[in-house]
């Protein structure tokens, strides 16, 4: 869908009419030729202007076209036929010009730009390269470290950076059709040779030899296994030896290998997953466009330790009116001190002002009484919960939202000891609360879906990816964590180490290992859990039945390293060595190796060879089905929302799509018959035994991840 006028006599203008977003539908596709003939065709026409509806100029390819057959004009000729049009093309850009619709303005022999517009080539981030040109143009445009920087990257630049880079020859503050029709109107009848950027050569760039291979490393190391950014290097690296018809060519192959790579699958699933976690739903029906949220101005912090200082920043940040309240005196001198600090440095990233003024300190709960929404970050202690809620509930103005950031403790039970259950949700953070990305937002049988509408609404406004869950002992996140993390101990008195473990995962592409993310968080926090569940005991006891407690298989290696003093990074050992306390650099520890050695003997175990697949599917096929338990349990609405959470919270890599995404890619076949071997050999490890949700989906033939929800009745995924 493209419409045509003519416009000032003389001007072509065509606009693309495909909301929300003007992606190149096939239907746009076949639009923009026929308009083109059409401009070109007319000799009354001069010049011709491109633009987007609805204030966007164009959001790139139709993401949603590359799963099914693709029909529809091509994109590339279709951008060459602009390109070498003989009368000139302009695009008028607002809004964004991403992807294939900044490929788009790039065979465009001229692009003028709105002060607020966005322009990028972020394929990378779906698993692609710019392949309609994008990754040939760009860096004939602007150069060859530039475009690597933006293509490798997908950032999306400013309108003042494409005008300092030169993407874009005009940038206007003012009504930018118009601006492009009167620069159409004078640029009518000049030469367009110089314009068609597919002609000119890659600006001249000393030791280019030397810069790839520099670039090449830094990508490989941060790619973390995925394919695109590599791809997207070799891309620009033809684009700058190669001839452009052999440099399309190129484009074309390395496209090819892309498209149809499991990866691509995975990171376009994650951006569709990542909008459908916020059409939410409730179990009694509550849903996200029937749900109003009330309005937040002002919010208030109780409790500011790490946590609660971080939330403090994430909620001024985003413009809110924040009371920030801790009852010692020295902390709260410290937490301003610090929270001010981390709001200074954060403006100073994004060229803003600090909201130092957004934020008011003090010891006084009082303070709070005029509040929207409170956040209780105070120390995980259930007793001291419920004291501040009943605090609360007496102090603060009917109708206030009250939101507990606990990770573990019940926030039914915290919700039932106040006057009005309905206004009480969890919203999970995750540290550091200013920087993550992830909140859960926990909802109890009693929270109105109007709490959850609030919690949710003001999650996206701190920009986190906020997924409304069900209340149960760890939540989402945590819950499956927990066989992930036994699983680990098990490995280890079978014969693994800390270090083949940590390999696997991170090979896997995990940012850290198991055992590396446990020094990092503190390996003292998983020990007061398990004290408080009554699992840990004195460590003297040997052989097997040591290591049945609750009726189920226990490995107190995590306790045993804890009444050792070693708590992690903040100890300077845990499951690794470090230089000295908080020490980021892991090494190696052969006290701990020798200390595996003893407790093995210890307890009569025989350490064997492990490999790096048994490590993955033993830790990674436990997690997955605690998360068919969850979606069993209605605690997840659907695969997306477990999927959202494992990305953008726990450093599952995102090029595997998210953990029942990937179960989905490998064969939900796979995952039983592989957990059903692992369980026949450890039948004292309930979180082996499959799911039943996992051999329903299998017996009813293994169906494709967005079609679970047809096949199992109860989920109500929005994919
Ligand atoms: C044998 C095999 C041969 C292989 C050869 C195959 C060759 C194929 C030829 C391809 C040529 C390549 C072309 C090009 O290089 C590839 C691309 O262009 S890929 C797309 C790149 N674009 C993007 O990544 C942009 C994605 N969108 C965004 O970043 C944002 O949506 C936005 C545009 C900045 C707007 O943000 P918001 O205002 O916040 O809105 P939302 O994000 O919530 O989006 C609203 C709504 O729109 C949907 N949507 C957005 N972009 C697209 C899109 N490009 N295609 C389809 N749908 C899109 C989004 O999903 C939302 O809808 P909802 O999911 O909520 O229903």
């Amino acid at each position: 869908m493209a419409e045509y006028n003519r416009v000032s006599e003389c001007v072509g203008l065509i606009t693309l009419r495909n909301p929300p977003v003007n992606a190149l539908s096939a239907a746009v596709r076949q639009g923009i030729v026929d308009t083109v003939q059409r401009a070109l065709s007319d000799p009354n026409v001069k010049s011709v202007v491109i633009c987007g509806q609805n204030g966007i100029f164009c959001g790139g390819a139709d993401i949603k076209e590359f799963g099914s057959n693709m029909t529809g004009p091509p994109l590339i000729p279709m951008i060459h036929a602009i390109e070498s049009a003989n009368k000139p093309v302009v695009a008028a850009i607002e809004g964004s010009a991403l992807g294939g619709g900044l490929e788009l303005a790039l065979g465009c022999h001229y692009r003028i730009a709105h002060s607020k517009a966005r322009l990028g080539l972020p394929e990378v981030s779906l698993g692609l390269l710019p392949a309609a040109g994008g990754s040939q143009r760009l860096p004939r445009l602007i150069g060859v470290p530039a475009a690597l920087n933006l293509i490798t990257t997908g950032r999306h630049v400013t309108a003042a950076e494409a005008l300092q880079l030169g993407i874009v020859d005009q940038v206007t503050d003012h009504n930018t059709v118009d601006a492009a029709v009167k620069f159409a109107l004078s640029v009518a009848g000049r030469s367009l040779d110089p314009r068609r950027i597919s002609t000119h050569p890659c600006p001249q760039q000393p030791d280019l030899d030397a810069l790839f291979e520099e670039v090449m490393q830094k990508v490989r190391q941060s790619a973390r296994g995925a394919i695109a950014p590599i791809a997207c290097v070799q891309a620009v690296r033809a684009a700058a030896t190669l001839p452009y018809a052999q440099g399309m060519e190129r484009e074309r192959e390395l496209m090819a290998t892309l498209f149809t790579s499991g990866q691509a699958r995975a990171l376009q699933y994650c951006f569709f997953a990542e909008r459908a976690v916020g059409r939410w739903r409730m179990p009694s029906g509550a849903r996200w466009d029937t749900s109003k949220p009330r309005p937040v101005h002002k919010a208030a912090v109780i409790g500011l330790g790490t946590m609660g200082r971080g939330i403090t920043v994430a909620l001024a940040q985003t413009g809110l009116s924040v009371i920030a309240v801790e009852t010692q005196e020295k902390q709260l001198m410290e937490a301003k001190q610090a929270i001010s600090g981390m709001l200074e440095r954060g403006a100073k990233r994004r060229g803003v002002a600090p909201a130092l003024d957004g934020v008011i300190y003090s010891q006084n709960i009082q303070a709070v009484a005029d509040v929207d929404l409170v956040i209780e970050a105070v120390f995980e202690d259930i007793a001291l919960k419920t004291k501040v809620f009943q605090q609360l509930s007496a102090v603060c103005k009917p109708g206030t939202l009250l939101c507990t950031n606990t990770s573990a403790l019940d926030v039914d039970q915290l919700a039932s000891e106040t006057p009005n259950p309905e206004l009480v949700v969890g919203m999970h953070f995750f540290a550091p609360a200013h920087v993550m990305k992830l909140l859960e937002v926990v909802y109890g049988p009693r929270s109105s879906p109007q709490a959850v509408a609030t919690a949710m609404q003001l999650g996206k406004k701190m920009g986190k990816a906020s997924v409304a869950v069900g209340n149960c002992r760890g939540f989402v996140g945590n819950r499956m964590l927990k066989p992930y993390i036994e699983e680990a101990f098990f490995l280890l008195e079978e014969g693994a180490t800390p270090e083949l473990v940590d390999q696997a995962l991170e090979e896997f592409g995990f940012p850290m290992g198991v055992f590396r993310m446990s020094d990092l968080s503190g390996l003292d926090v998983g020990w007061r859990v398990r004290k408080g569940d009554g699992l840990v005991e004195p460590g003297t006891a040997s052989g097997r039945s040591a290591r049945i407690r609750q009726g189920r298989r226990y490995s107190p290696l995590g306790d045993l390293l804890c009444e050792e003093g070693r708590f992690g990074q903040k100890t300077g050992r845990g499951w690794y060595q470090y230089d000295k306390p908080g020490s980021r650099v892991a090494r190696s520890d052969p006290w701990l190796h020798s200390f595996l050695g003893a407790y093995r003997a210890q307890h009569g175990l025989v350490a064997r060879r492990i490999d790096h697949q048994e490590v993955l599917e033993r830790c990674l096929y436990a997690l997955i089905n605690e998360g068919f338990h969850i979606l069993d349990d209605g605690i997840a609405a659907g695969p997306e929302d477990i999927d959202v959470i494992y990305v953008s919270g726990y450093g599952w890599p995102r090029h595997r799509g998210g953990p029942m995404f990937y179960a989905n890619m490998v064969g939900l076949a796979k995952v039983l018959e592989r957990l059903e071997h692992y369980q026949q050999l450890h039948p004292e490890v309930p979180h082996l035994q499959p799911s039943s949700l996992l051999r329903r989906l299998v017996a009813s033939g293994s169906p494709p991840i967005h079609k679970w929800g047809e096949a199992i009745k109860k989920l109500h995924s929005q994919l």
